[in-house]
This record gives structure tokens, C-alpha cells and sequence, in this order.
């Protein structure tokens, strides 16, 4: 794993952005996105560059079960309002949060992944040391699934909602295989509250208790870190 540390989140999307911009001269074609707050200052990084995605695909990782596209709290709503809306892709694609026939659903994503695998994957990491939703426990086995979500990302997740009834319990998520496919990963935390998951994840064993520690295993994973998150790490 390269670990690149930072000052910053703002630092962390300038570093960010000069992996995109490599990624897309040497003939990208199909990026992976995430949500939460960690990738934020990455998406305004590549909303003010000169980038150009109108030729590229894109893929996210997750989707709340339940939640309508247009729903504020949906990860559909979440990237129209950060990047889609500012930057125009081929085609963009994410999980249906309200597909009538899952099974359908997952199946459909898993071919689309298969059929334009990811040159670069970025990630986000829970606290937990989840990826995707890939709670701990989730098998590194899996592809594209349905997870209930734990409690504690419950309420990780509740700022983002009026209030913690109204998380959904379950989601669709990208499995630890589909992420691995992916041919590059960036990985980003901010703050003290990742730094025992960013432990975990770099020095811990590899272990399904620590989903991001399967990492270990990817030829080419880059990890940006603000030194709060990067403070359990031995030197
Ligand atoms: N499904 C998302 C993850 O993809 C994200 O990495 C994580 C951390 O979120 P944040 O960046 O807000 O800390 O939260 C959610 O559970």
C-alpha cells in the first residue's frame, strides 16, 4: 500500500485529483465513486479541473435500499448534487435503491461490472473498517449484495438524516470481490474517529472483522490520510 499523508481533507482532494488526472492519461475508462463526507473535497478537486468525463463510465459502490433516486439521502441524489451535476459522464451507473425484483438488480450490476471493469475505485472507510457497505463479517468472497447495516454505521450514518428511524437498514453494496476487481484503488480518511480502522486496515491481521484489511492484498492501493487518521500507525 502507498500512503500518502496529508494536512488536509482539502490537501487530500488536491493529491486526489493528481491521481485522477494519471489515471485518465493513461486511458481510463471506467471509474468507481463513493459517498459519505470523506470524498467531498475530492469531487470539488475534479469539478473545478479541466478534466473531461464525457467519454468515461462510472460506477458507485453502494445505494440505500428503499430510497427513490430522488430521494435527498440517496447515494443517486448525493452524486448529482457533487459531481454529476458539474461534470457530464458517458454513462454513470448505480444500484436501484427500490428495484422491484432484487435478485434482478443485483444480477444486472455484477454483468455491467463484468462487462466495463473499474480502472480506479475510490473508497471511503468506516469506522468499523468497512468498505462499500461490506459490514464486518461480509464474506471477501462476495460480489454485488444485500447487507443490513449495523448499528453502528446506523448511527455513523444518522447526521446525514433528520433522525436515526428514518436510516434505512439495509443497502445494496459492491462485495469485497467486485472491489477488488477494480484495478487501482484510492482509498481517503479524515479524522481521529477513522484512525483504529486505518490501523486495522494497514497493520492489522487480514481479517473479515476488519473488512478494509483485504486490501493488503491489491497490488495497487494508494491510501490519502490527514495525519489524525494516519496516528495509530507505527512508524
Ligand atoms: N457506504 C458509505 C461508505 O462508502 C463510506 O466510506 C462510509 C464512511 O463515510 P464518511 O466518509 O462520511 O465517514 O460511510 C458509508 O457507510
Amino acid at each position: 500500500m502507498k500512503i500518502i499523508i496529508v494536512k488536509n481533507k482539502i490537501e487530500g482532494g488536491k493529491k486526489a485529483l493528481e491521481i485522477y488526472r494519471a489515471t485518465l492519461k493513461s486511458n481510463a475508462r471506467v471509474l468507481g465513486f463513493a459517498t459519505g463526507s470523506t470524498p467531498l473535497t475530492t469531487y470539488q478537486e475534479l469539478i473545478k479541473s479541466d478534466l473531461d468525463f464525457s467519454q468515461i463510465i462510472s460506477f458507485n459502490l453502494d445505494e440505500y435500499v428503499g430510497l427513490q433516486a430522488d430521494d435527498p439521502q440517496s447515494y443517486h441524489h448525493y452524486m448529482e448534487e457533487n459531481l454529476f451535476k458539474f461534470k457530464k459522464f458517458k454513462t454513470s451507473f448505480l444500484l436501484n435503491g427500490v428495484a422491484v425484483d432484487e435478485k434482478a438488480e443485483i444480477r444486472h450490476y455484477d454483468q455491467l461490472l463484468e462487462k466495463y471493469p473499474i480502472d480506479l475505485q475510490l473508497l471511503g472507510i468506516g469506522r468499523n473498517g468497512h468498505i462499500g457497505f461490506n459490514e464486518p463479517g461480509s464474506s471477501f468472497n462476495e460480489r454485488t449484495h444485500k447487507v443490513g447495516l449495523t448499528e453502528s454505521t446506523i448511527k455513523a450514518n444518522s447526521r446525514f438524516f433528520a433522525d436515526e428511524v428514518q436510516v434505512p437498514r439495509y443497502a445494496y453494496s459492491m462485495g469485497i470481490k467486485s472491489i477488488l476487481a477494480a484495478k487501482q484503488i484510492l482509498l481517503e480518511a479524515y479524522g481521529s474517529s477513522k484512525a483504529s480502522a486505518v490501523l486495522r486496515m494497514v497493520q492489522g491481521p487480514m481479517t473479515t472483522a476488519c473488512p478494509a484489511s483485504i486490501l493488503q492484498t491489491h497490488p495497487n492501493v494508494t491510501l490519502i490520510l490527514d495525519e489524525a487518521a494516519a496516528s495509530q500507525l507505527s512508524k
